[in-house]
């Protein structure tokens, strides 16, 4: 189990190589680990979990607790979610890299971004800190555009229309988000009224918006957080009140094809790595990608496993600050993406936090004689904060 702890610094190099260490313990802590029972990722059809039935949706619950205390990572289906709305997201973010002009982009640079919102080039952040240091790194091949919900709380982007209380990583209360002009791109946002036939086409390929997809997985988020809770032995509604206003990145990513693709290889140093290992910061992550397979996870063994997209499946994933959370009981497992195929590869991560001015400490079910706090108290968008702040070239 990691035990690492993560600092807190002011400086850029001092976070970065707080980061570094962090995961570093993480990786050594993995591989001298010894594998109790095989590392899977499963899948779980969580169709029952919709059920009136309290034992229906803790059948569901349990299987979530195995996942989460084996890889940290499996599969749902039966979320509801319907395919449109997920090919949709995966054009969109085609669209954004493929479509708009290069300067529109740059005008949307997350450098100018206090909140880490925006475009990002491939070469921009390196979520593996010590690849800074690496001479001859490719750099990584994903290019992104992170967005965040704080507008939808004032009934745009999420269902429950939240409390109007939305507060931003650092405590603010200002709006972080950046979006790309309606005319760049239409119907990006979702507040473009489809008048024309010309952009008509645009819906007739199936193509929706972000505020379609980002309130559909927000309601499967919070969804998930009520079998999170009963997972975790807790009241089924013990999250609610700090789910209310949400921190919640949505990331369209793109890995073009690789110019040689290589074969997982535990011989080989991987030359050219998507997005290089990491764990995730929020508290999970319900991650959609296009069939281009690419996702690996590292074992307690210190093998790469790969995870590949199964269809009309999420993958699930517990993140670092959930880990914390439950005092390490539930596992942040580091991963990567490296695309070993001939084609595109697209991916919509969503990382889901509570509301970031939401001080937690550890949950008492994950604390015992034996399994003392290892964590004090802390607002949940300080931590996201800094290790954001971690990866970035400034
Ligand atoms: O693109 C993927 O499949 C995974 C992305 C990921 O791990 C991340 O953005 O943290
Ligand atoms: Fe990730």
């Amino acid at each position: 189990m990691a035990t690492a702890t993560l600092s807190y610094s002011s400086t850029q190099s001092e976070a970065r190589q707080a980061a570094q260490q962090y995961l570093n313990s993480r990786l050594a802590n993995g591989a001298a680990s010894k594998l109790q029972k095989p590392f899977t990722v499963p899948e779980i059809n969580i169709a029952s979990s919709f059920s009136s039935s309290l034992e229906d949706r803790k059948a569901v619950a349990a299987q979530i607790h195995e996942a989460c205390t084996n890889s940290g990572f499996f599969h749902i289906t039966g979320h509801g979610i319907p395919e449109q709305t997920r090919t949709a997201i995966l054009a969109l973010a085609k669209r954004f890299c493929k479509e708009l002009p290069q300067e529109k982009k740059e005008a949307l640079h997350v450098k100018n971004s206090n909140y880490f919102r925006g475009w990002e080039p491939a070469d921009f952040s390196y979520v593996n800190p010590g690849d800074w240091s690496v001479e001859d790194a490719a750099p990584e091949t994903k290019e992104g555009f992170n967005s965040n919900s704080y507008r939808g709380y004032e009934a745009g982007l999420d269902p429950a229309g939240g409390d109007g209380e939305y507060r931003e990583l650092d405590g603010a209360d200002v709006n972080g988000n950046v979006w790309p002009s309606e005319d760049d791109i239409p119907g990006f946002y979702g507040k473009y009224q489809i008048q024309s036939s010309w952009l008509r086409q645009y819906a007739n390929r199936g193509i929706e918006t972000i505020k379609d997809y980002y309130g559909q997985v927000l309601n499967l988020a919070r969804h998930l957080f009520r079998l999170f809770a009963l997972s975790l032995d807790l009241p089924e509604n013990h999250f609610e009140d700090m789910m209310t206003h949400p921190g919640g990145i949505a990331r369209l990513l793109y890995y073009p094809a690789p110019k040689n693709p290589q074969p997982l290889d535990p011989k080989q140093k991987d030359k050219e790595i998507g997005l290089g290992a990491h764990s995730d910061y929020e508290c999970f992550t319900i991650l959609l990608c296009s069939s281009a397979s690419g996702l690996e996870i590292l074992s307690p063994d210190d093998t790469w496993v790969p995870a590949p997209a199964v269809d009309g499946s999420f993958i699930i994933n517990v993140a670092d600050f959930l880990m914390r959370w439950t005092n390490g009981v539930y596992k942040s497992t580091v991963h990567r993406v490296v695309n070993r195929t001939r084609n595109e590869r697209y991916s919509v991560p969503f990382f889901f936090s509570i509301n970031y001015d939401q001080m937690v400490e550890t949950l008492p079910s994950c604390v015992s004689a034996e399994n003392p706090s290892k964590y004090p108290p802390i607002r949940a968008g300080e931590y996201v904060l800094e290790r954001l702040r971690a990866t970035a070239n400034e």
